[in-house]
């Protein structure tokens, strides 16, 4: 596990666009699709921002998400809005390369909404997953105390009570997660200092879910100063 500190949140996303164009573009190199999976969040709107800058053949790579909100499709909170607005739609990747979780008004209930993005996971570990962290220590859609963090079974669950907005949510559980040759924690502000310290300094997942997060060859928590500022050095 790594961790790499960056004086602002800008530099952070600037690192992050370019390792992450690096990833993809070795990947295709060899011959295979990259596969990466998206976050929602704050730093993921700046990261998303600043991956047109970067040279790599994006339309080549594959995108799943981590979790998205449970609203109908197009609407503001979706996750995949704003990955589509900050980079998938203006670098053209074809409609078959993004993996979007269903929306509210797809005519299956959220669990089967949840069973049914399961099915379009790859047998293949993901190259990268990308995390945001939330001030609770949240990733992707589970919550501290929440079931979903136990969860062992299922690749996609379903959340109804998200203590942040929206509530009703599909993520992805760490059976899935945790099937990447690749994280890459994405944390920048003051306000996620405290998540942070909890998560590198072995809080159970019950408590920061965030610690339970994994790659199979590689963890990388890449942070501003202020996200790292309650770091023990
Ligand atoms: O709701 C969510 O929150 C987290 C973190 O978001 P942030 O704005 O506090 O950085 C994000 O990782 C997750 O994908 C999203 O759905």
């Amino acid at each position: 596990m790594t961790i790499e500190i960056f004086d602002s949140g800008d530099d952070l996303a600037l690192a992050v666009s370019r390792q992450l164009a690096a990833r993809v573009h070795s990947v295709a190199t060899v011959g295979r699709t990259p596969k990466v999976v998206l976050t929602g969040g704050s730093i993921a709107t700046r990261i998303y921002g600043r991956l047109s800058a970067e040279n790599a053949d994006w339309s080549r790579a594959e995108y799943w998400w981590g979790d998205e909100r449970f609203v109908p499709e197009g609407h503001e909170d979706r996750n995949d809005r704003q990955a589509r607005e900050g980079f998938l739609d203006r670098l053209g990747v074809p409609a078959e390369h993004i993996h979007a979780m269903p929306a509210h008004g797809c005519d299956l209930s959220m669990a089967e909404a949840a069973d049914q993005y399961a099915t379009t996971l790859p047998q293949d570990p993901f190259d990268v997953v990308l995390l945001g962290v939330g001030p609770d220590a949240h990733i992707a859609s589970l919550f501290p105390g929440h079931p979903q963090v136990n969860e062992t079974e299922r690749l996609a669950v379903e959340v109804f009570d998200s203590p942040k907005p929206p509530p009703q949510r599909i993520t992805l559980t760490y059976p899935a997660l945790n099937h990447t040759k690749v994280t890459w924690f994405v944390v920048a502000g003051a306000d996620k200092a405290d998540a942070v310290a909890k998560a590198l300094g072995g809080a159970p997942i019950e408590e920061a879910p965030a610690a339970g997060a994994r790659g199979l060859e590689e963890t990388v928590w890449f942070l501003d100063t202020a996200a790292a500022s309650k770091l023990r050095r």
